[in-house]
């Protein structure tokens, strides 16, 4: 048998090698998608069904674009390997900005255009909104956002969206400012990336021919949470079953149940739509799940049963039961973060990996508590998605200098730093230079307009820039950042600052950066010098933000929202802050299928385990400032009791048929310690069993009952005190 097709099951088999056509693989979590979806393409390569050159896959984000590729290195023969880089590999976001690069004049685009990041885009707004003298209460800056992003994700441009209340009428106009703004500016954002390439292809026969006839297998995972610009984009790509158009058969692989994007305008139905629209005949279910012990896979089971729209699947396991989900009540969230830390010191003391743990929460937030906790029991952690490296303040600073290099009228670029570090150019300076350019202008043609101290000031900032864009044409990506951090006075601004040594750290930190690129860009083949590495560097930047990971290399326990490690999976998973309000999230218990998108985001979190789960909630958390009572989360009650293992809390009986979620009351701490004189945490002898440690006691008298952790091999024990022969060490 074919090396890619070992340890398959034959219905993970059938996918990997269908014939030539458009298929769906529809598979709940852990079933092996992404693996059948990795092999189908080492198959396609390995048969000779497609060349490299001929694939496109498309992944959630970029590190599993990295693991995918790295995947295949793996399963190729050597003579296959160096072919991988003609194979265009990556988010929706970086594929469309690679088409973008390729054909950034036919799509009337700088050469050297830039991307927005969020946070990018949300200042470009405010710096609209300011020279338009428009309010921020009349427009607040977030919702202008969502509405010019949420319409780009439907594929609309203003001139197609009507307006017809009375906030499309006043966004229409700033809209269509802002398009302007980013075209003078060579901008673009992440919405634009896609929604250009887009139209692009819409426009460009000739160029839709071509890809059209290149790529014979576009691949996408997690396929259940596109939106409907994204679909219509891999629709330019595919054959048409209709008109018979040629062109490539896609291959989606994803599950309804994991849908978690629909407040960003992603669409389960699309599933269906495929299905249909392609005339699919190849759907392939998987149903064997391969990551999770058996009590985890019934618990993921019996939540997702609780909503109504779902295609119907079932997961079931060869794998034994495994542990029972562990369940702790925390009277604040403080306590809550050091239980998860202090778990976790046991666990690494025990031998498990640090990287196969991972913290999970519902919002960004709650990780504040979380990383104090880890911080203070010194382990080492790492957040996904949360204050990133490429962010930080002082990168960004650097980064916005090296834009300037490359786009001389990048304005946020420009505003950011024309005054840091501080070189006495104030509001009123740039308001005169606005003045001056009345957005249109190019900023050093203005600047000379300007007389005295200030012209003077703003015109040794630009030189400063055309220096070191002189400088630098055609030195090495590294060097190069270095000289722009040294040259820019950034480095010694903050080797001045009292609390300057991490920025510094974090810039130097930039310089192995870029170094590391220019490997990885070897790697690849690619070679490049100066301002043409720049580009690509900067691009690798503002795409990275987001996922980019401080101190690559160590071992370090996972933190992330439960967003973010869809696809991921951890021996140990801690499901944290499962409070009504938080998760259950309060804004979706009023809106429209809300609770069900937020019950598939706790399926998937708890499908993220493989053998050991903790779910924990705190009656009282400091959030945003204020103090907040919570119930524990409806979705603790939907999962079968006999799952789970109270670590320090008892289960209110439910009152008879009560469809209201019922509540979990909290044992007190005296209570649960004082049974028969036994507490939790202590440690104990049981001639069986040996040593282990009490978690939790419960009842009273000759009920009272212990659960006792004891070695590996036997695990935590249910004991009943009255008669166990119980010593304490
Ligand atoms: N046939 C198999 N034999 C053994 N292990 C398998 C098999 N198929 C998949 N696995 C393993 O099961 C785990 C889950 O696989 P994978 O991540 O591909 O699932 P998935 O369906 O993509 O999950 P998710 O829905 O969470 O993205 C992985 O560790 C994978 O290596
Ligand atoms: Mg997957």
């Amino acid at each position: 048998m074919h090396e890619v097709l070992q340890g398959l099951n034959p219905e993970q088999r059938a996918a990997v090698t269908l014939p030539p056509q458009h298929a769906l693989i529809l598979a709940g979590a852990g079933s092996g998608k992404t693996r059948v979806l990795t092999s189908r393409i080492a198959w396609l390569l390995e048969t000779g069904e497609a060349g490299p050159h001929e694939i496109m896959a498309v992944t959630f984000t970029n590190k599993a674009a990295r693991e995918m590729a790295s995947r295949l290195a793996g399963l190729l023969p050597e003579a296959l390997r160096p072919g991988l880089r003609r194979m265009w590999v990556g988010t929706f976001h970086a594929l469309a900005n690679r088409l973008l690069r390729i054909h950034h004049q036919a799509a009337g685009l700088p050469q050297m255009f830039q991307i927005l990041d969020t946070a990018d885009q949300l200042s470009a707004i405010k710096r609209l909104l300011k020279r338009l003298n428009v309010s921020e209460q009349s427009a607040p800056p977030r919702e202008l956002l969502s509405f010019i992003n949420a319409h780009k994700e439907q594929g609309l441009r203003p001139d197609k969206v009507a307006a017809e209340s009375r906030r499309a009428e006043r966004f229409l106009p700033l809209w269509q400012e802002y398009v302007a703004q980013c075209q003078r500016e060579g901008v673009v954002d992440f919405a634009e990336l896609l929604l250009r390439s887009d139209e692009l292809l819409a426009r460009d026969e000739a160029l839709r021919a071509h890809y059209r006839a290149r790529f014979r297998h576009v691949l996408v995972d997690e396929f259940q949470d596109t939106n409907a610009l994204q679909y219509r984009w891999l629709q330019r790509f595919a054959a048409d079953p209709v008109t018979g158009e040629a062109g490539a058969f896609l291959f989606c692989v994803g599950d309804d149940d994991q849908s978690i994007y629909g407040f960003r305008g992603a669409l389960a139905r699309n599933l269906m739509r495929f299905e249909q629209e392609f005339r699919v005949q190849a759907v392939i279910r998987l149903e064997r799940n391969y990551r999770s012990h058996g009590n985890i896979l019934a618990a993921a089971n019996a939540i997702i049963a609780h909503n109504r729209e779902r295609l119907g699947k079932n997961l079931w396991t060869e794998a034994d039961e495994g542990e029972p989900i562990r369940v702790f009540q925390a009277p604040e969230d403080g306590a809550e973060a050091r239980f998860v830390a202090e778990e976790i010191g046991n666990l690494l003391r025990e031998g498990v990996s640090a990287d196969e743990i991972a913290v999970l929460y519902r919002a960004n937030a709650q990780s504040r508590a979380l990383e104090h906790a880890l911080l203070a029991a010194g382990i080492p952690y790492r957040v996904h998605g949360g204050q990133r490296f490429f962010d930080r303040a002082e990168i960004k600073h650097a980064l916005a200098y090296l834009r300037l290099l490359l786009l001389p009228d990048d304005e946020t670029a420009f505003l950011r730093v024309v005054n840091f570090p501080p070189r006495g150019i104030g509001a009123r300076t740039l308001e005169a230079l606005a003045a001056q350019r009345d957005g249109q202008t190019d900023i050093s043609a203005a600047a000379t307009r300007l007389a005295g101290r200030p012209g003077a000031a703003l015109q040794g900032f630009l030189q400063l820039i055309e220096r070191l864009r002189e400088q630098t044409r055609e030195v090495p990506l590294p060097e190069l950042v270095e000289r722009v951090i040294a040259g820019s006075g950034l480095r010694t601004h903050y080797a001045a600052e009292r609390d300057g040594g991490d920025r510094l750290e974090n810039l130097d930190e930039l310089v192995s950066a870029a170094s590391d690129f220019v490997a990885q860009m070897a790697s690849e083949g690619i070679e490049a010098q100066g301002h043409e590495m720049l580009a690509l560097f900067l691009q690798h930047a503002a795409l990275e933000s987001g996922e980019q990971q401080a101190e690559a290399g160590q071992t370090a326990v996972q933190l992330m929202t439960v967003h973010a490690s869809k696809g991921l999976e951890f021996d140990v998973v801690f499901l944290t802050g499962l409070e009504e309000g938080l998760f259950p999230h309060q804004n979706s218990l009023y809106a429209d299928g809300g609770v069900e998108e937020e019950r598939r985001l706790m399926y998937v979190a708890v499908t993220r385990a493989k053998k050991r789960l903790y779910l924990s909630w705190s009656d009282i958390r400091m959030l945003h400032g204020q103090t907040e009572y919570h119930q524990p989360s409806r979705f603790l009650e939907e999962i079968p009791p006999e799952l789970l293992l109270w670590l320090n809390a008892k289960r209110r009986e439910r009152k008879g048929g009560d469809l209201a979620p019922s509540r979990v009351t909290a044992v007190p701490q005296s209570s649960s310690g004082a049974a028969n004189g036994w507490r939790s945490g202590e440690r104990v002898r049981h001639p069986k069993f040996g040593e282990g440690v009490i978690l939790a006691v419960e009842g009273a008298g000759a009920h009272a009952q212990a659960s006792v952790k004891f070695g590996p091999e036997v695990g935590v024990k249910q004991l009943l005190l009255s008669v166990a022969p119980l010593e304490r060490l």
